[in-house]
């Protein structure tokens, strides 16, 4: 039997399993499992996913995302900003701006701390990519996808796709609570036009600031909140003229509110909240002894 601690995190709903790797050791093989077994409501911890925090030679910390069906994602908006509580909370950074090494790349978080715990986190999330190739999607290799006619379950949509380290594809619709995101969401999540899958984002624009904001994720299906698809949205948004460049944006979406701006710098910044849920020891059987 082997067992390791974790603390359970949300970033408004967006729940995840956080095992500090500067104190614990998991095999290397046995993490996608790992992933799916503790994300499991009823046989595990429940939440959307893992994360581990790990030591990294580029910064203070480095974040690696685990989608409860056990892929591995590049990078995770949500989980940034608990990993930025919990590694100042934690001792692991001494100032409240700080690096953290992600699989697409580093990102500078800032902490918000009141009574010595972290209550809010912004961070810069970088540039978006734009370049279909970067997305990735199939197609023209340097074109953009911008209010691009795309046809699904025999349907005519318009979409747009934004890779913020990670790839995502939004779809307008006139009514967020009717938004297909259990019916479209998978679909597209799979679709081969997507060789590495796709998040799939429903936004309802409110007004040039505020925008409604429903996910169905890669690897994990609806979960409350994303926090990388929320930015895709905003960049989006601007892209198709119905947010402004440089203007701070509410995305209200269903665990909560993020405030998002994609800056004249063109880089992409997030502020939101970061929970701590409860910590724990999990106990599992691996391969090597059963
Ligand atoms: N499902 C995503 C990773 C989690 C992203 C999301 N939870 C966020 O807060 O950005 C992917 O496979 O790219």
């Amino acid at each position: 039997m082997c067992s390791f601690s974790f603390t359970k995190m949300h970033g408004l709903g967006n729940s995840y399993i956080y095992v500090d790797m500067f104190r614990e050791t998991l095999p290397e093989d046995e993490l996608p499992a790992i992933a799916r077994r503790v994300s499991d409501v009823n046989t595990g911890i429940g939440s959307d996913g893992l994360i581990l925090i790990c030591p990294s030679d580029e910064a203070p910390v480095k974040m690696r995302i685990f989608n409860s069906d056990g892929s591995e994602g590049k990078n995770c908006g949500n989980g940034l900003r608990c990993v930025a509580k919990y590694a100042y909370e934690h001792g692991l950074v001494g100032d409240r701006s700080f690096l953290i090494e992600t699989l697409s790349g580093l990102v500078e978080a800032e902490v918000t701390v009141e009574h010595g715990k972290v209550t809010s986190v912004t961070v810069d999330m970088g540039e978006p990519r734009l370049a279909r190739s970067a997305i990735p999607m199939t197609g023209p290799e340097a074109a953009q996808v911008v209010a691009e006619p795309f046809a699904v379950n025999g349907r005519d949509y318009a979409i747009t796709a934004v890779s913020m380290g990670n790839p995502h594809v939004i779809f307008y619709v006139e009514d967020i609570e009717t938004a297909p995101v259990t019916t479209l969401g998978p679909l597209v999540e799979k679709d081969p036009r997507f060789p590495e899958g796709v998040n799939v984002e429903f936004v309802e624009v409110v007004n040039e600031r505020e925008l409604h904001f429903r996910v169905w994720e890669r690897g994990s299906g609806v979960t409350q909140a994303c926090g990388t698809g929320a930015c895709a949205a905003v960049v989006a948004s601007v892209l198709n003229g119905k947010t402004a460049r440089g203007a701070e944006t509410v995305v209200h979406l269903a665990g909560g509110d993020l405030q998002i701006v994609w800056g004249h710098d063109g880089r992409v910044r997030m502020t939101g909240p970061a929970e701590t849920v409860c910590t724990g020891v999990y106990y599992y059987q691996n391969r090597q002894n059963g």
